[in-house]
């Protein structure tokens, strides 16, 4: 369990983060949103015990983060890169970190294969691309065997393959209980994993709540305006969608707009207006992310 209460961190005239609150849940993924310098490393910092909120207080499993016995078993992180010698082998790296972290260097091994290092593990840490060295990270962060994982923009650096291999190695660590709490600037990077999302802007949290009940059930919805409304429904309806109207503008859920355009077509009628709604989430994202624009 993450905890953040209130907490605020002033540098100079400028709150980079405040008064920020929510709670990241064992179980659960949570989402950490916001633009870029919208405060979310400063409080992810914070939570990690690397930098000393002005006010509030950032506690892990019930505790500041400084006050834990053995905080790296509690805790595994990945923050910026680079926190590994570029002449280091990937192996070599775990190996120095088990010894910071107290376990066997047979937990290296496994991590190793476990995160697709194996054969890249007498490499150089200097010569791994973007994506292996966040690989390696990941693998160093579970070193300790945490409950609680924290990654700030883990996607960086990661491809397509990367980002869905990352997706299930924490979706099996929130299934099997553990906590995880991970930032991104960008919804799409998230939206396929989370269950919990919290927005940041301007250093102030903007929504804490469960990604169902913000995504709503209107996502990926159609706007139609047409000539003979009455006789559009009926066709949208035989096509197998689902219509609703707010008395202008039908709206048809279970159809593509070039579908939805064909039938229409086919049924000899005018079509005046043909839109893709923006999922809701993605607008209740940008309208919120973007508060303090
Ligand atoms: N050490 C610092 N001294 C002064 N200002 C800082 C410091 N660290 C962060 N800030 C400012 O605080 C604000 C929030 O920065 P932060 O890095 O937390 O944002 P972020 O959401 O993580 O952004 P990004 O996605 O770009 O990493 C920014 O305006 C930044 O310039």
């Amino acid at each position: 369990m993450i905890e953040a209460k209130g907490l605020t961190k002033r540098y100079g005239r400028t709150d980079a983060a405040r008064d920020v609150t929510f709670t990241a849940a064992p179980g659960r993924v949570t989402g950490f949103l916001g633009l870029n310098g919208s405060g979310k490393t400063t409080t992810l910092r914070m939570l990690l015990g690397l930098s000393r909120p002005t006010a509030g207080q950032a506690l892990i499993n019930g505790k500041p983060y400084r006050e834990l016995k053995h905080p790296l078993r509690q805790v595994g992180a990945v923050l910026e890169q680079g926190l590994m010698h570029p002449g280091q082998t990937g192996r070599g790296h775990l190996r120095t970190q088990s010894l910071l972290c107290g376990v066997g260097r047979q937990r290296g091994e496994e991590l190793l294969e476990y995160v697709g290092l194996a054969d890249a593990a007498g490499q150089r840490t200097g010569d791994y691309s973007l994506g292996m060295r966040q690989r390696l990270a990941v693998a160093t962060a579970l070193l300790g065997e945490p409950s609680i994982l924290v990654l700030d923009e883990p996607a960086n650096g990661l491809d397509p393959s990367g980002m869905a291999w990352l997706r299930g190695l924490l979706r099996a660590h929130a299934d099997a209980g553990g906590t995880v709490l991970i930032s991104s600037h960008l919804l799409s990077e998230l939206e396929l994993l989370i269950d919990d999302v919290v927005i940041i802007a301007g250093g102030q949290v903007r929504l804490v709540a469960p990604l169902a009940a913000v995504a709503g059930d209107e996502a990926g919805r159609l706007r139609v305006r047409g000539r003979d409304p009455h006789a559009l429904w009926q066709v949208f309806e035989q096509a197998g969608a689902r219509v609703s109207t707010d008395g202008h503008v039908l709206f048809v859920e279970g159809l593509a707009a070039e579908d939805a355009g064909e039938i229409a077509l086919h049924a000899g009628i005018a079509i005046h207006e043909l839109t893709a709604e923006q999922p809701s989430l993605e607008r209740t994202f940008l309208e919120l992310a973007g508060a303090a624009e």
